[in-house]
């Protein structure tokens, strides 16, 4: 069997909290495959952002591995790290705190071209145009300011953004959370479609199973920094055996399966 795309084993990460020293994450292991998703499941406080964190070499871990497209990620810097940071994008919740406002789409979408030196200055108005189409965004966007467009809209942005520097990875930090229902399900179809057409893997990170239903290959549930249970997330999703997975399926609201082709479907 071929090497995973992304693989996690014995991550570990404290915090001191009031004297005491809390495992935020504890000995979490998973990988993904490249093109599949795997979706990260728990409730509030399980450690699902600090996961992310960790991945991004934002905080560094206590323990632990992270091999990335086949070499160890965490003793990588400088140069080395940013070239490879360029193949594991990110996705957050809220795209009006990662970016600027009141920069320009066309400025959020340079920014990542110019970095990573993908375009030179006269291309990068062509890609920008490109990369909005991808999305299903107009060229006419390019000059609006991020507070100025709708929440669908900068979460297409934030896409098109991560997808600029070709990743092989997209960790989505409750990417869909914020978004109702019919957007919700709009931005699932983009998801989808890209990561068919470009076998892009993504690390869903989300705690409603009703989502993780709609896209994820497999799903690993955390409770309190731990793994409860892992698996097929229609299996995991039909049958929860852990504690905290009964409790997340009981929560999860119903999608509406029939408007987004799941990804277990297209297998
Ligand atoms: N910088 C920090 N200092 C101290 N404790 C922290 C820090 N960051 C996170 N924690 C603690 O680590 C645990 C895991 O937090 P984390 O944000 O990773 O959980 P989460 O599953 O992403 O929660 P949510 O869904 O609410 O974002 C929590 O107990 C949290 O209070």
């Amino acid at each position: 069997m071929s090497r995973p795309l992304l693989a996690v084993s014995g991550l570990t990460k404290r915090y001191r909290r009031g004297g005491k020293t809390i495992a935020a994450v504890d000995d979490v292991s998973f990988h993904i495959r490249s093109g599949e998703t795997l979706a990260l499941a728990g409730p509030s406080g399980s450690g699902k952002s600090t996961i992310a964190r960790l991945l991004l070499r934002l905080i560094e871990p206590d323990a632990g591995r992270i091999e990335f497209e086949g070499g160890d990620f965490l003793s990588l810097n400088g140069a080395t790290l940013r070239a490879r940071r360029a193949r594991l994008q990110m996705v957050f919740q809220d795209p009006l705190a990662a970016f600027n406002p009141r920069a320009t789409v066309a400025r959020v979408l340079d920014d990542p071209l110019r970095i990573h030196g993908i375009a030179s200055p006269t291309e990068r108005p062509h890609r920008i145009a490109a990369l909005l189409d991808r999305v299903g965004l107009g060229a006419d966007l390019a000059s609006r300011a991020i507070h100025e467009i709708s929440g669908g809209q900068r979460q297409r942005v934030a896409i098109a953004r991560a997808i600029a520097t070709k990743p092989s990875l997209i960790v989505l930090d409750e990417a869909v959370s914020a978004l109702d229902v019919s957007v919700r399900r709009q931005i699932l179809q983009l998801l989808l479609d890209l990561q068919h057409e470009e076998r892009i893997a993504y690390l869903f990170i989300s705690h409603d199973l009703g989502v993780i239903g709609a896209i994820a290959h497999r799903v690993v549930i955390l409770d309190a920094g731990q793994v409860a249970e892992s698996g097929d997330a229609r299996a995991v999703i039909g049958a929860p055996q852990s504690a905290i997975g009964k409790a997340l399926v009981a929560a999860a609201p119903k999608l509406n399966r029939t408007s987004v082709q799941g990804a277990a479907d297209r297998q």
